[in-house]
């Protein structure tokens, strides 16, 4: 269990965030939702140990109970962007997440490759980034990213770049995956279609400053989620976004 514990995060005399807490438990994934502004980022990129120097922040973190520091090892962080290197061919770019860790590069290639097509990557070991697809690179990077093997992913609207289809397909992959290799997820998301098709648990913030406003958890199996079985729970939530969205 990873727990952040009373997180203000300062801009000058502002605050971005305020007296932020919550958990991430293993092996589930929680989503962060809330408008523009209201600080997701922010959160992620303190656990993640990359807020910018321009920012102060102050708060606990603790894995399993154990006081921790970031950056952790134990934490994995997809930004925003894809973040691919274009200079750089796919299976160099996924083998990076192995590098960053230690292991040797022609190491990490050959760990990398055998992966490449359950990510739906098969064939592209040899292009580079600006030859894929949108969806492609998002797997590439989350490919990156998952071979760390760290216990907590923190991504950051994975999805937001793709189109409507591709952006649905990409939420049914990323679901199978998880069941494939469990990881504590912490996903940023605008989209309150996608935080309840993929949630096991929702923190809406409100913004200025930045603070969780609800917590929704959400029992029904991925694989029974039907639009009916969700109409409650996107009812619940798209009230609680319009009440927070200035
Ligand atoms: N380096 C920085 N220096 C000063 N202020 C910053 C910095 N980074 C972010 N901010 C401010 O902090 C606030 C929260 O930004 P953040 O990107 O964390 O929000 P967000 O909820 O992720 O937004 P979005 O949903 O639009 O991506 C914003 O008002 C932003 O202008």
């Amino acid at each position: 269990m990873l727990r952040v514990e009373g997180l203000t995060v300062r801009a000058g005399e502002g605050r971005v965030t305020q007296d932020v807490s919550f958990e991430v438990a293993e092996d589930r994934l929680t989503c962060l939702i809330g408008p523009s502004g209201c600080g997701k980022t922010s959160v992620l990129k303190w656990l993640a140990g990359v807020l910018a120097p321009s920012l102060a922040a102050t708060g606990r973190l603790s894995i399993d109970g154990a006081p921790a520091t970031t950056p952790d090892r134990r934490i994995a962080y997809q930004p925003q962007q894809d973040a691919l290197l274009p200079w750089l061919i796919v299976a160099e770019n996924a083998a990076l997440g192995l590098s960053i860790r230690g292991r040797r590069r022609a190491e990490a290639r050959e760990a990398v490759t055998p992966l490449l097509a359950s990510f739906g990557l098969a064939g592209t070991e040899d292009a580079f980034p600006a030859a894929l697809s949108g969806g492609m690179r998002q797997r590439a990077a989350f490919l990156r990213t998952i071979v760390q093997d760290s216990r907590f992913v923190l991504l950051d609207e994975p999805f937001s770049a793709l189109d409507a289809v591709t952006r649905l397909s990409m939420q049914d992959w990323l679901a199978a995956r998880l069941d494939e290799v469990p990881r504590g997820i912490l996903m940023v998301t605008h989209d309150l279609h996608e935080a309840t098709r993929l949630a096991d648990r929702i923190l809406v913030m409100a913004a200025r400053p930045g603070r969780i406003v609800a917590d929704i958890t959400i029992d029904t199996p991925r694989g029974d989620r039907t639009e009916a079985a969700l109409a409650g729970t996107r009812s619940h939530l798209k009230t609680r976004l319009l009440e927070e969205t200035p």
